[in-house]
């Protein structure tokens, strides 16, 4: 009989193929299909001489061509990392410790009370409360999220072990009695369960109250001296601010991990580098505090939904043999207010989730800014599997590191390797609070490669992208986790304004990147990026460009009505099966991933609040869509009242097929049909309307013009 393995040769996690041979057909049949296409376009150019019509045809379906075969490269090798939390267990006094980030910049942008929500989920996570510990970044500088925080430690003494006791699914408590949700039935196996959910339901109301009223109470009238250093300050011109919310301590009985808070020094003529400067100081005060080997940050809007996500980031970082094949283990960003069957395609779930798994087989998911864990050495900008550093030359790491001996000294913990083993966190954390504010001082960078060697990178308004890319250029790899129960949930914004908004920041993040001398293609022969690795990213950074083509593409079936003139094949031409398969087969495909996705998904919530709506404002960013959305109407209108001009040239007029163009790039535009017709928000601004109507009544002029020349 084989004998039962020991604890420690159970294994961690598991890397698992998940290529499938009918996505690989499709994508590749897509991609012949782009190709017939494309010398179906040139032999026509080449046949019928030169006309700028079916020319910008084939430049728009070139791009379509290569951004697909972009999407081909990285897709084909999926690759999933399947975790054993449950076997990491046997192994208790292994674990190593982690220091957990949340970064918070705006109390009314962004509550204190979302905040105090993650944080609770994070305290109350299934790991060893002596080896965790909570850092709190506040860039507002509000003493509202200070006292949400005090306030929400006072809770989570309740509210921990009682998710321990009950093994609670959902540890952020808005989730957890959310109106949704009814109360628990009474069940006589778990005595007292039920009087002690009501209990914690009641804390629980006591602490939002609490938190509310404290921006109207303004604790700063009292004098008490937690709060002195937040009086007659600037949220942009402060020093340093680090508070010990509640320390870990051997002695007691029932605990929690660290928590800190910190606001970092900020004075007006100092560049603060948004959320990776914020980040960058998280990561030296806690390197002086507790300087974990590993970091887990998240955004403060996405608390832990699986309370055992600390144990299934820990077997990757653990579990795979060599560290250079886990740099940082990125979980997928998942949301928990979508909007039913996300009807504005603002999550992008799917598309993400394969692609991620897809980047998974080659060099690793990029850093996507939340969700993820980091190795500390990485991030200290050390190469995989280095053990040359020249740890003890202090002017080195002064230049490097910046000028606390302190820190240094932690860098040098962390190169040595040592720490992933260490027992318990050094307990007393406040006695190194006057270290901490030193790191924490804006002037502490000045001259040292903090932001371009070191940390997270400055530079883009995409920080995290470039920071994982400037990590896999290193030589590392990176590991996606899926865990099910899905990791994090976030906040998603709704649809409107505000992701068009996001939306506009990380296409200029990414362009930002895709025009610096970190340019992917060429690191692939000056540094350890992948080729394919470097095709992934490249298809990333060029994700705003895309709309150039697509915007041309589509305006040209609107063209081609108005001016009756055609650019796709005609009906009776046996060419037109390349695009009618090439739509079919396209959107067949995305169709069964959405489904494949639903039935994955288990979605039992209360769909009353789901059924969201498009909103709209003033912003000019509006104009272009419903400039498109109007031109194909005006296109169909002429069509339908026969108001197009005879055909010119021998092969006639407009088809079927910019008819069909047309028409389905109207119901791809529904959320604006319906907002064309809407009231309030819900509306587009009738500024908007007159501004596309102007535009489109130029560009019809401008149709005309050209086709009577
Ligand atoms: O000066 C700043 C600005 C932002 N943040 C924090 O950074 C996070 C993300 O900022 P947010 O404005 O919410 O951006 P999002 O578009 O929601 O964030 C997405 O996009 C970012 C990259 O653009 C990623 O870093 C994020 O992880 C990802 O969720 C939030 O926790 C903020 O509190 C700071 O700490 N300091
Ligand atoms: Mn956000």
């Amino acid at each position: 009989m084989a004998k039962a393995k020991p604890p420690t040769q159970l294994p961690l996690c598991e890397r698992v193929s998940s290529k499938s041979i009918i996505r690989r057909t499709v994508d590749v049949t897509v991609l012949c299909l782009f190709l017939c296409l494309l010398s179906y376009r040139l032999h026509c150019l080449s046949s019928h001489g030169f006309t700028w019509l079916p020319l910008l045809a084939f430049l728009c379906e070139s791009c379509f061509a290569f951004i697909w075969f972009l999407y081909l490269s990285t897709r084909w090798n999926p690759v999933e990392h399947k975790t054993y939390p449950e076997n990491l267990l046997s192994r208790v006094n292994e674990l190593p410790p982690v220091d957990m980030f949340v970064t918070t910049a705006d109390p009314l942008l962004e509550p204190p009370l979302v905040t105090v929500n993650t944080v609770l989920s994070l305290l109350a996570v299934d790991y060893p409360e002596e080896k965790l510990a909570c850092y709190v970044s506040d860039d507002g500088c509000s003493p509202f999220t200070f006292y949400s925080l005090v306030e929400a430690s006072k809770f989570a003494l309740l509210w921990v072990p009682f998710c321990k006791k009950y093994n609670v699914q959902v540890r952020a408590p808005f989730q957890y009695f959310s109106a949704a949700k009814p109360p628990p039935p009474d069940d006589h196996n778990l005595s007292g369960f039920k009087q002690e959910w009501i209990k914690m339901k009641d804390e629980y109301e006591q602490l939002c109250g609490k938190i509310e009223n404290a921006a109207h109470d303004l604790i700063l009238g009292s004098d008490s001296s937690e709060y002195a250093d937040f009086k007659n300050i600037e949220r942009n011109n402060h020093p340093s601010i680090v508070k010990v919310i509640w320390e870990n301590k051997k002695d007691q009985s029932s605990s929690l991990p660290h928590l800190v808070y910190i606001s970092r020094e900020k004075r007006p003529n100092y560049p603060h580098h948004y959320k990776a400067g914020a980040l960058n100081v998280l990561t030296r005060v806690s390197g002086v505090m507790t300087n974990a080997p590993f970091m887990l940050n998240v955004d403060c809007d996405m608390f832990a939904n699986n309370p055992k996500i600390i144990l299934h980031g820990v077997c990757l970082l653990v579990g795979i043999k060599d560290e250079q094949d886990c740099a940082f283990v990125q979980c997928l960003q998942m949301f928990y207010n979508v909007l039913k069957d996300d009807p504005f395609g603002n999550q992008m779930t799917v598309p993400l989730a394969i692609f991620k798994a897809g980047m998974n087989g080659i060099q690793g998911p990029p850093y996507a800014g939340t969700g993820c864990f980091h190795r500390r050495k990485t991030i200290y900008g050390i190469p995989p599997n280095h053990h040359d550093v020249h740890i003890n030359d202090r002017r080195i790491l002064e230049e490097r590191f910046g000028k606390s001996t302190k820190f240094s000294e932690s860098v040098v913990k962390i190169l040595n390797g040592s720490g992933e083993k260490e027992e318990h966190f050094p307990c007393d954390i406040s006695s190194t609070i006057e270290s901490a504010c030193r790191v924490a001082d804006c002037a502490y960078e000045n001259s040292t490669c903090w932001g371009k060697e070191v940390g997270l990178m400055y530079g883009s308004a995409s920080e995290d992208i470039l920071t994982g890319l400037r990590i896999h250029k290193m030589g590392w790899k990176s590991v996606l986790l899926i865990p099910n129960p899905p990791a994090f949930l976030g906040n998603a914004p709704p649809g409107g304004p505000v992701v068009m908004t996001q939306m506009k920041r990380w296409g200029t993040g990414l362009l930002e990147i895709l025009f610096s001398k970190h340019f992917p293609i060429i690191s692939v022969f000056t540094s350890q990026l992948h080729f394919r690795q470097a095709l992934a990213y490249l298809s990333m950074l060029i994700w705003a460009l895309r709309s150039i083509p697509e915007f041309v593409y589509v305006i040209l079936p609107a063209y081609c009505i108005i001016t009756n003139s055609h650019f796709l094949p005609k009906v009776e031409e046996p060419v037109v099966y390349i695009p009618v398969s090439l739509f079919l087969i396209h959107n067949l495909n995305a169709l069964s991933q959405y489904l494949e996705y639903e039935t994955q998904s288990d979605d039992d919530e209360n769909d009353a609040d789901k059924v969201g709506r498009f909103t709209f404002d003033e912003s000019p960013m509006f104009v272009p869509d419903t400039a498109l959305l109007m031109l194909h109407l005006t296109a169909l209108a002429i069509w339908l009242l026969g108001l197009q001009p005879p055909a010119r040239g021998g092969d006639g007029g407009s088809g079927l097929g910019e008819i069909a163009g047309s028409m389905w790039m109207v119901l791809s535009f529904w959320p604006f049909v319906k907002g064309l017709f809407g009231r309030g928000k819900y509306g587009i601004p009738l500024t908007t309307i007159f501004k596309s109507a102007a535009l489109v009544l130029l560009f019809v002029q401008l149709c005309l013009r050209i086709s009577t020349d």
